[in-house]
């Protein structure tokens, strides 16, 4: 049975050293949070130009352009230097690199760090979601995910946000909840971490396939229509997995999908857009720059999902558009025609 309590009641603790690994948009909002908190903090980038230049700047200028750093963020492309005295960890690197990373620095770790993935996504070539990689190369460790409907521009405009951390052991949830909390940003917490990954992780997929809706001037009808049928088949792949449904109905899962599917903020949805307007995705994933998890995601939920029988339309759908070169067309009117049954409730086979 999931659990859920929020932050709200929490306050900050005194100054703790915290590490932030990854120097793209989501570690940037994180780092700058905590930074703010007034937590020593340390955001590693493996770029020392990149570094200088936020150094000097005080401006991420690739990933959040025009945004103030807190003036207390250390930033370094040393791993040793953030890591230094550290027992909070946070890693913000793509599924692609994440275990190439955590191999690097799990010999610097204390027993006992806390290690917190922010990483929506699954391993490439296998089923293993970030936890998994963080248990599997290191030992002695606390580990939790951080995930939800959290747009990392967003996060440093000041709009008010929420989010989800999630780990069988609460101390480390009250511990994240209290260096993360501040007026604008109110953290959950769960212990259902299976469930919070793989929202995360899944949500992207539709994404991609409303940011196609768009380019193909679909209304709101449309998006509804995907929105919901998606949520329905990210209940039942995770109940097929074992993970509970419930949590899919939280901020983790309907909340996340609800902002991703329905902004172009978002990078999944932008490369949908682009392939929607004819463009081939790799032109399309080349052009955001950025990561956008959910093109390998599809890749994978698709093989696991057949493997396992659990039914997946929209997976399928969008798989047969980027990785099958079935003209969009045809795959819209083979969805639309009742031949896939489009309507079994989350739970039901087909
Ligand atoms: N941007 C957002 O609004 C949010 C992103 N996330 C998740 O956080 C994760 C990271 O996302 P972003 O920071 O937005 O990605 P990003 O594309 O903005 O930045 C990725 C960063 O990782 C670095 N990196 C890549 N490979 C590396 C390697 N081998 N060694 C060291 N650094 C490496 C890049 O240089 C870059 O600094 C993703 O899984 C994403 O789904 C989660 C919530 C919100
Ligand atoms: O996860 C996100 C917001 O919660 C960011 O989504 P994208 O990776 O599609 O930009």
């Amino acid at each position: 049975m999931t659990t859920q309590q929020d932050s709200s009641s929490t306050t900050t603790d005194a100054a703790l050293p915290i590490a932030v690994l990854g120097g793209g948009s989501f570690g940037t909002a994180i780092a700058n949070i905590i930074a703010g908190n007034g937590h020593d903090t340390r955001q590693w980038m493996r770029d020392e130009s990149r570094a200088r230049d936020c150094r000097e700047t005080g401006e991420n200028h690739y990933y959040l352009p025009g945004v103030p750093l807190d003036p207390a963020l250390k930033i370094t492309s040393e791993l040793e230097e953030a890591i230094d005295g550290c027992r909070i960890v946070f890693v913000s690197i793509p599924s692609k690199s994440f275990r190439e990373v955590v191999q690097r620095v799990a010999p610097l770790l204390a027993e006992g760090t806390v290690l917190i993935s922010t990483t929506k996504g699954v391993e490439h070539d296998s089923f293993h979601l970030m936890s998994d990689i963080l248990r599997e190369e290191t030992s002695g460790m606390r580990i939790g995910v951080l995930s939800g409907p959290n747009f990392a521009k967003e996060i440093v405009a000041g709009h008010y946000t929420a989010t989800v951390i999630a780990s069988e052991d609460a101390a480390l949830c009250d511990t994240i909840q209290k260096v993360l909390h501040s007026e604008t940003f109110r953290v959950y917490s769960s212990n259902d971490v299976f469930g919070v990954e793989l929202a995360g992780a899944l949500k992207n997929i539709y994404a991609i396939v409303t940011g196609m809706a768009a380019a193909l001037d679909r209304g709101q009808n449309t998006i509804s229509l995907l929105i919901t049928r998606a949520l329905a088949e990210m209940m039942r792949f995770a109940e097929a997995m074992g993970a509970d449904p419930m949590t899919f109905i939280g901020l983790a899962g309907v909340g996340d999908l609800i902002l991703t599917c329905s902004s172009d903020l978002s990078r999944n949805y932008r490369v949908g857009y682009l392939v929607g307007r004819g463009r081939p995705l790799e032109e399309a994933v080349a052009e955001i720059g950025q990561v956008a998890e959910g093109v390998n995601t599809v890749r994978l939920i698709k093989h696991k999902a057949d493997e396992m029988g659990v039914y997946m339309p929209l997976v399928s759908a969008i798989h047969a558009i980027l990785f099958e070169e079935r003209p969009i067309p045809e795959v819209i009117r083979n969805l639309m025609s009742g031949a896939q049954t489009f309507d079994v409730a989350y739970s039901a086979k087909p």
